[in-house]
């Protein structure tokens, strides 16, 4: 599990070690081992980009706190190492001192950002030293015209702690900001490089000497995919097809038939057991898929250790009265797409849930659900809505759709990168709820809450979109190679038993977001 920090935590647990450093006379201690590591990590880019580092060419663009000077600290190391480096300072009289003696002595050149012009050297990296954890707002101009032009030739950037232009705790991505290829922190993750990761790009974390504090209810977590094949749900030796959970799904009409289809699939496919269905599309799920037991109503549907409502299934009184019903039976429960809109409506439906409830709505139908929320912040909407319902005696968990995945239980925030967009495409959303519903019915909710199920169906569903896209592009060793295709839902659904065994066993995954260390 990773778990990323808020960034007064960050500063409560480097205090020490820099109060240390000062009273030891070498105030920058700190920042010189943050520098390193940036120094290091640049390095290997290089390499990877160029095949060396000596002589190849280093542009630092600086701004006016420590940010800036791990960036001048980590200048005159590469340096040291036959780079030509080049600092840019955007203000010139507020560059970090010390750090600037340091790379001047290692022969760095320096100037300032006004004297770029409109004609900015094309280095082979640069480095964004412009702000980090005391960033606000979006990166301001001249600083920002360098990225644009630098990004707009193909320059990768390494982000010294943060892209500058993405907030550290809400990861609010504004324009314009850094995107970065690598990103070097220090002792603990930022929220950001969870919430925003594909803005982060690799993150490596240098070890400054800190030590982890536990994590408090405003740490955003992510688990491992290995993690999450490893708990995945297994028939053992005494099981049969009730034991491992029977989810029942009431989805499809007669507009959205091919919802139900997605949906039932994908719960059949991601755990053993059995899956029921209530629904009007019953004869295009048994075409499909001839394993699920088909029910007329929810009250002849058998016994179910969880429900999924709502995908294609209407929005009309019966689809209300369905969704009443189901919450009545007092099994977990995920309502997904119409269901939330029915939930919007009526409200006091989710009074009726004596079992756990597991909204997963997308932005728009977040929308509904909340009368509008600030799209800039989304985890604090996320979390505001989910108190919300807690304060009205409603205990459930909402995720939170999109290329990074929130889900927010009213004590922990978990954030799943995609690790692609593939699965952007009509009919995901309802592969989603399939998987997350079967998990939720193999008994994957831990102390009732079921926001790890809904964590690990995402960290599949992303992976399988991403595999999908990759299917034609795999070479030798598995590795996937070549930029992938478009998919649909359908090609999504077939990749989840591959995905699933893929992480239960030892094939290693070239996933950017996944391979932090
Ligand atoms: N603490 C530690 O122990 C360690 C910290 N370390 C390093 O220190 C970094 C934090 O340094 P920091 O506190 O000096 O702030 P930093 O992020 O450099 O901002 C500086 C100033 O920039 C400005 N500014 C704000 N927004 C802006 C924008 N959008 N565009 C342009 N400018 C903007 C704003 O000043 P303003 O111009 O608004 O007056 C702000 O005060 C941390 O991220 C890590 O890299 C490491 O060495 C390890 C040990
Ligand atoms: N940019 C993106 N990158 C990766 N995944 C995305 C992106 N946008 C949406 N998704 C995922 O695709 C799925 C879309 O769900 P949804 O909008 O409900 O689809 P539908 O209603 O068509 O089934 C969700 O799992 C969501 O997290």
């Amino acid at each position: 599990m990773r778990r990323a920090h808020p960034v007064e935590v960050i500063r409560a647990a480097e205090r020490p070690l820099i109060e240390a450093a000062a009273a030891a006379g070498d105030p920058d201690a700190v920042m010189r081992r943050a520098a390193a590591g940036v120094a290091h990590h640049t390095a290997a880019l290089l390499r990877e980009r160029t095949g060396g580092v000596y002589g190849r060419s280093v542009l630092l663009l600086v701004g006016s706190g420590d940010n800036g000077g791990d960036a001048l600290y980590a200048g005159a190391i590469l340096r040291g190492r036959g780079c030509r480096v080049e600092a840019v300072l955007s203000s010139p009289d507020r560059a970090h001192e010390r750090g600037l003696a340091a790379l001047r002595r290692a022969g760095g050149r320096v100037r300032g950002v006004e004297s770029v012009g409109s004609h900015v050297p094309v280095p082979d990296v640069a480095v964004d030293g412009v702000v980090g954890l005391n960033g606000r707002g979006p990166l301001r101009d001249p600083a920002a015209r360098i990225v644009g032009s630098l990004a707009a030739a193909g320059v990768p950037w390494v982000a010294v702690d943060l892209p500058s232009g993405v907030d550290a705790d809400t990861g609010t991505v504004h324009e314009p900001h850094v995107r970065a290829t690598l990103t070097v922190t220090f002792g603990l993750l930022r929220r950001a490089h969870l919430l925003a990761s594909p803005e982060c790009g690799r993150v490596e974390l240098v070890d400054i000497g800190l030590t982890e504090p536990s994590a408090g209810p405003d740490a955003v977590q992510c688990p491992d995919p290995a993690e999450v094949g490893r708990h995945w749900p297994v028939p053992g030796l005494d099981d049969d097809k009730y034991t491992q959970g029977v989810v029942a799904v009431r989805a499809g009409s007669e507009r959205y038939p091919g919802a139900a289809v997605l949906c039932v699939s994908a719960a059949v496919a991601a755990t053993s057991g059995m899956v029921r269905y209530v629904g009007s599309g019953a004869d295009a799920v048994l075409a499909a898929r001839p394993e699920v037991v088909c029910h007329p109503t929810v009250a002849d549907a058998g016994r179910a250790q969880a429900w999924i409502v709502g995908p294609g299934g209407g929005t009309g009184p019966d689809a209300v009265a369905d969704i009443d019903a189901v919450l009545a039976e007092g099994r977990p429960t995920v309502l997904d797409a119409d269901a939330l809109t029915c939930v919007a409506t009526h409200p006091v439906l989710l009074r009726s849930a004596t079992a756990p409830v597991l909204l997963t709505p997308h932005a728009g139908e977040f929308d509904r659900l909340t009368g509008g929320w600030d799209r800039g912040d989304r985890p604090g909407a996320l979390r505001r809505y989910v108190a919300g319902l807690r304060d009205r005696g409603i205990e459930a968990t909402v995720l939170l759709k999109g290329r990074v995945t929130l889900v927010d239980d009213g004590e922990t925030t978990f954030a799943v990168d995609s690790g692609s967009s593939w699965a952007a495409t009509a009919g995901s959303g309802d592969v989603l709820s399939g998987i997350v519903g079967a998990l939720l019915a193999s008994g994957r909710a831990v102390s009732g809450s079921p926001a790890w199920p809904a964590v690990e169906a995402a960290t599949v569903h992303g992976e399988a979109a991403r595999r999908a896209a990759h299917r034609h592009t795999v070479g030798a060793g598995g590795a996937h190679r070549g930029p992938g295709a478009p998919i649909g839902a359908s090609d999504l659904l077939a990749a989840i038993p591959g995905t699933i065994s893929a992480l239960r066993g030892r094939e290693s995954l070239p996933h950017g977001a996944f391979w932090q260390n």
